[in-house]
């Protein structure tokens, strides 16, 4: 059941005390409630996410991440490889996390990527093969909302049909966009060839959008893994409106230090949550290092200093946050048909809510942000590789990702060129080398963390992104765009390299893809924040399980490879306590 208010929770004391209901915290409630035996209580600080229309609907994206009331609200540190600014940096304060508040693309990554991750931690069990079957075990694969033939625009073989989160394509169509993108992967065939399901871990080439979506409603980790079923267990609490502060109540534990309690503040009054088995930490890549830190797990020297008690000494808390750095470029397009029908044009936009709240169809049923992606490595010759190794995991990832957004002005206000009708290429560099941090600078446990996400502090990420603009321009060039493209919006052509790179540090954001945090490292390794199995290095009875465990953002939005790892995560728990 769902608590809005403490007094209401009927005791303090569970055999485990999940910490965040977000995409990974849900996926671990669930899982570990079924068993009847067994007792959890989910402490979540957003607000509930029931009737929340702006995130139900996909096109209303923007307006989501517009409503403060959702969001923590976060700001970036100024950062240097973006010429000093700070950003925006959104996070999900309700529950489903993120999942609940995000762009909703479906991506899994490179088998490389997870072959990596196997070979980092010295277990199997994160590689590709490892993984896949915890893809299929959360996937819901639906038919699109508009119910129109998808044969070859996906792999019915690689995906999940029972799982709780419903996987579609989109479900309204931008035909001329459409066939224009298909075209140039016949025009030029071997740069931008056609992947018919771009989630197979062979990701490379242009392949249709999938999207968290199921008959046209956004899919969330509430909808799919705190639905009915599961939510009146009664061996499962979830308490909204409760912000976890630090862990307390230090035991030992054949040696180690073990946390009994969780202290988090309702309303202005702070109480502690008691965990008999296991205290588990699924707050996100900022909430999670943040408790950490407000705990005395992490640097000595940072957590002296502040005069926060130390109990673990683990430098590696907060470190090697990283995200996929965003680069957009805009064209006009002599067509009529793009987002911009519907964004610039208040009475279709009316209908297209109406239509959606009539029958769950319509433009409304999709989020908007592209009808294709496509996966792309650099050149072998690419400047970029002067400055540093490759550091994509292997052969078969992407260094470079496009978004092919059939308008502009889209999610996060990435593009907005003003009036008229335009296309977007969105550029992500898949494989950053850029590393930041989430550190604290107070000992007020409340007190937001400081987020770094170091953007473009490697010359490999600015360079490759350069190379991203060239490639996104190669790709219009195919002959089927003439006629229809028009100028580039803010034109670059003239720009020297200079003024490119500069304009790029001017401009570029994030994918929302931050990961790293508390990452996972193999036994015995002096770095990393968790073990193999998720436990905390050092500390008895308390796990990580959320994107902050990745140790290397893989060549993919971070919601599916969450859903997986978290699946794996409640298996890994529920064996311990077997
Ligand atoms: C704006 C945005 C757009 C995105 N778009 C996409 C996309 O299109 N596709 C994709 O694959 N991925 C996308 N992502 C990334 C993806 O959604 C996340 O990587 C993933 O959902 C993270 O899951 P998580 O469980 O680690 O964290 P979250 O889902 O963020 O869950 C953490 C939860 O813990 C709660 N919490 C944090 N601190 C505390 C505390 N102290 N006390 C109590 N509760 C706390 C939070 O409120 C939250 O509910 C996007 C992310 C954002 C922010």
């Amino acid at each position: 059941k769902v608590y809005e208010d403490v007094a209401d929770l009927p005791r303090l004391h569970y055999d485990f005390v999940i910490i965040g209901g977000g995409t990974a915290g849900t996926v671990v409630a669930n899982r570990l409630t079924e068993n009847p035996d067994v007792s959890v209580l989910v402490l979540e600080a957003g607000v509930s996410n029931d009737g929340v229309l702006l995130s139900e609907v996909p096109f209303l994206l923007n307006s989501l991440l517009g409503a403060s009331v959702y969001s923590w609200n976060y700001t970036t540190t100024p950062q240097s490889g973006l010429n000093g600014r700070s950003i925006a940096f959104p996070r999900a304060y309700m529950l489903g996390g993120c999942s609940a508040h995000n762009g909703m693309v479906y991506t899994r990554g490179a088998a490389d990527d997870f072959d990596r991750y196997a070979n980092l931690t010295g277990d199997d069990g994160w590689s590709w093969d490892g993984i896949f079957p915890y893809f299929l075990k959360h996937e819901g694969w639906t038919a699109p909302a508009d119910n129109h033939d998808t044969l070859g625009e996906f792999n019915p073989a690689i995906h999940g049909t029972d799982g709780p989160i419903s996987v579609s394509l989109n479900g309204f169509p931008w035909p001329v966009f459409e066939e224009t993108v298909i075209q140039t992967t016949k025009e030029l065939p071997d740069e931008f060839p056609f992947n018919l399901d771009m989630n197979s871990g062979q990701p490379l080439g242009v392949s249709w959008l999938q999207s968290s979506i199921g008959g046209g409603k956004r899919s969330t980790s509430v909808t799919g893994y705190l639905a009915p079923e599961s939510i009146w267990r009664p061996n499962l609490h979830v308490l909204l409106h409760a912000q976890v502060s630090k862990l307390v109540n230090i035991t030992h534990n054949r040696g180690k230090p073990s946390f009994g309690g969780v202290e988090f503040k309702f309303g202005s009054s702070l109480f502690v949550a008691h965990a008999s088995k296991e205290i588990i930490l699924s707050a996100g890549a900022i909430g999670t290092p943040h408790i950490l830190l407000n705990s005395g797990i992490g640097a000595h020297n940072t957590l002296s200093a502040l005069g926060i008690p130390k109990v673990v000494d683990l430098p590696s808390v907060g470190q090697n946050a990283h995200d996929h750095p965003f680069f957009a470029l805009g064209w006009a397009v002599n067509s009529t048909q793009t987002l911009e029908s519907i964004t610039q044009n208040a009475t279709r936009a009316a209908e297209g809510l109406a239509q959606w709240e009539a029958s769950h169809t319509g433009p409304f049923v999709d989020s908007g942000i592209a009808t294709h992606i496509a996966w792309l490595r650099l050149r072998s010759d690419s400047p970029a590789f002067e400055v540093h190794a490759d550091p994509s995991p292997g052969p078969g990832a992407p260094h470079l990702e496009f978004l092919l957004i059939p308008g502009g002005g889209i999610a996060g206000g990435i593009s907005t060129p003003g009036v008229g009708n335009f296309i977007t290429i969105g550029i992500s560099l898949s494989s950053p080398v850029s590393r930041g941090s989430i550190t604290i600078n107070s000992s007020d446990a409340f007190a937001p963390p400081l987020i770094d996400p170091g953007f473009l502090t490697s010359m490999f990420d600015l360079l490759a992104l350069r190379d991203g603009v060239a490639l996104a321009q190669r790709f219009v060039s195919a002959p089927v765009w003439d006629g229809y493209l028009g100028a580039m919006t803010p034109d670059l052509t003239g720009l020297n390299d200079a003024e490119l790179l500069a304009h790029i540090r001017d401009n570029v954001g994030q994918s929302f893809h931050i990961v790293g945090t508390a990452a996972m490292s193999a036994r015995g390794a002096p770095d990393g924040v968790v073990d193999p199995n998720l436990q905390v290095k050092g500390v008895a009875g308390l796990s990580v399980i959320d994107a902050a465990v990745v140790p290397i953002v893989p060549a993919a939005h971070t919601q599916a490879i969450t859903y997986a790892f978290a699946e794996r995560g409640a298996d890994l728990v529920k064996r311990r306590w077997a």
